[in-house]
């Protein structure tokens, strides 16, 4: 049945589990509802192909929020989750947590806070992740650097030019992500220890001077000193050696070891942090919709502590690079000896604590991720006036706070 306090109806005993598979993991998923299933006979999970990425996935959602099924768990990245808590969309868990006696002080407890709004928690951490820096060991030592990565970004500006006479023409010393590979995310940490921020709480920053330093930082090293270029295949290009860097998210790794075998030698490093964090988490958490009845909300609480539990988020983790979100996973032995023999995926476990939450303008303002992300693509690719992209930038994003942020904040 329709409406009423139970909510819409669906059959109780099955769990329809929505997904882009985070970091090309359908069978991961796959297996872990097989595990789910042989401890839960009574219960059914359906996995959906519910989009090739986040954003199709909040479409998706947003569709289904106004006159259709919804499921029962769902895929929310950063930027989105908070869009539906604020229009409670999604279920605030602490009651269920406790009713349930979900674990909730074994998540590591950075993840867990990222979803805190309203004094309520809001999801709870599926497929996170950090920046890390990625490069070519063969290309570091053509041109002579150490076997690291940059101190600083100024650090890096001297080693560009080096690093792109050692590559040659076509290809280049580094690589950003485009806009739909979250440039805006990846530039967040960056930005930060030029000085400059996206905001500071809920005040636009864009305009800082720091801000406009850091986005001639970029507009340079891609138009001037040519040394950089944004690649809309940047996993594949660095696997390929047509990019001699690149900051990916660590739950790219699997896709880039497999791009890169056989091929060439990398190595990973945390985001420079010269002067206090330069680098942010980011992937995704799984939420419940607040319109489906009380049954169907207890059933999916279970399944999203299943596969967050310590084996299943270890095993999640080693197959994708995605950062174990239990505590007790992390300090399990075997995953310490996976993270001792497989450095790269470690990168990230390591450089969790010197990350800090993102910036309020990209990941609470709807829509702002591909915004910030657009600004810093005509930057790049058109060469454009940072001073006039990031006012455009401001303008619209200052827009969406006005009209659908502020008026429902609580006050
Ligand atoms: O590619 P992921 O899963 O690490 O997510 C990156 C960003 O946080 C998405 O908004």
């Amino acid at each position: 049945g329709m409406g009423g306090s139970t909510g819409v109806g669906g059959d109780p005993n099955t769990i329809i589990f929505w997904s882009n598979h985070p970091g090309t993991s359908k069978n991961q998923e796959t297996e872990l509802i097989n595990r789910f299933h042989a401890q839960h006979p009574d219960l059914t999970v359906k996995l959906v192909d519910a989009g090739r990425n986040y954003e199709e996935v909040a479409q998706k959602f947003n569709a289904a929020l106004t006159g259709g099924a919804l499921p029962d768990v769902v895929v929310l990245s950063d930027v989105w989750w908070f869009n539906y808590a604020l229009n409670k969309a999604i279920e605030p868990l602490d009651e269920h947590i406790a009713a349930a006696a979900v674990p909730l002080a074994d998540y590591v407890d950075s993840f867990v806070d990222d979803y805190r709004f309203a004094g309520k928690l809001w999801a709870l951490p599926y497929a996170r992740s950090t920046q890390i820096f990625c490069y070519n060991r063969g290309l570091w030592a053509r041109a002579g650097l150490p076997d690291r990565g940059p101190r600083s970004w100024r650090e890096f500006d001297e080693w560009g030019p080096e690093l792109q006479r050692a590559i040659g023409a076509g290809k280049w010393a580094h690589g950003w992500g485009d806009a739909k590979n979250y440039l805006a995310w990846t530039f967040q940490g960056p930005n930060w220890t030029f000085g400059g921020a996206y905001s500071d709480r809920w005040t636009l920053k864009f305009s800082d001077p720091r801000t406009v330093e850091a986005g001639n930082f970029l507009r340079d090293m891609i138009n001037r000193k040519r040394y950089a270029a944004i690649r809309p295949q940047l996993a594949v290009d660095f696997g390929t050696g047509v990019v001699g860097s690149a900051i990916t998210s660590t739950g790219d790794i699997k896709g880039i070891v497999a791009n890169a075998a056989g091929k060439l030698d990398f190595a990973t490093a945390f985001l420079p942090h010269p002067n206090g964090p330069g680098c942010t988490t980011g992937g995704a958490g799984l939420a419940i919709p607040s319109r489906i009845s009380d049954q169907r909300k207890a059933n999916a609480l279970r399944f999203v502590e299943f596969i967050t539990n310590p084996v299943n988020t270890a095993y999640f983790s080693q197959a994708t690079g995605y950062i174990p979100v239990r505590k007790s996973a992390v300090r399990d032995p075997s995953e310490q000896q996976f993270l001792a023999a497989n450095r790269n995926f470690a990168t990230a476990v390591d450089q969790l604590p010197l990350t800090r939450s993102q910036d309020y303008a990209r990941v609470f303002l709807p829509g702002a991720d591909q915004i910030i992300g657009t600004g810093l693509e005509q930057i790049g690719l058109q060469n454009r006036d940072v001073t006039s992209a990031f006012a455009d930038i401001t303008d619209r994003l200052q827009t969406i706070y006005d009209r659908q942020i502020e008026p429902k904040l609580p006050r």
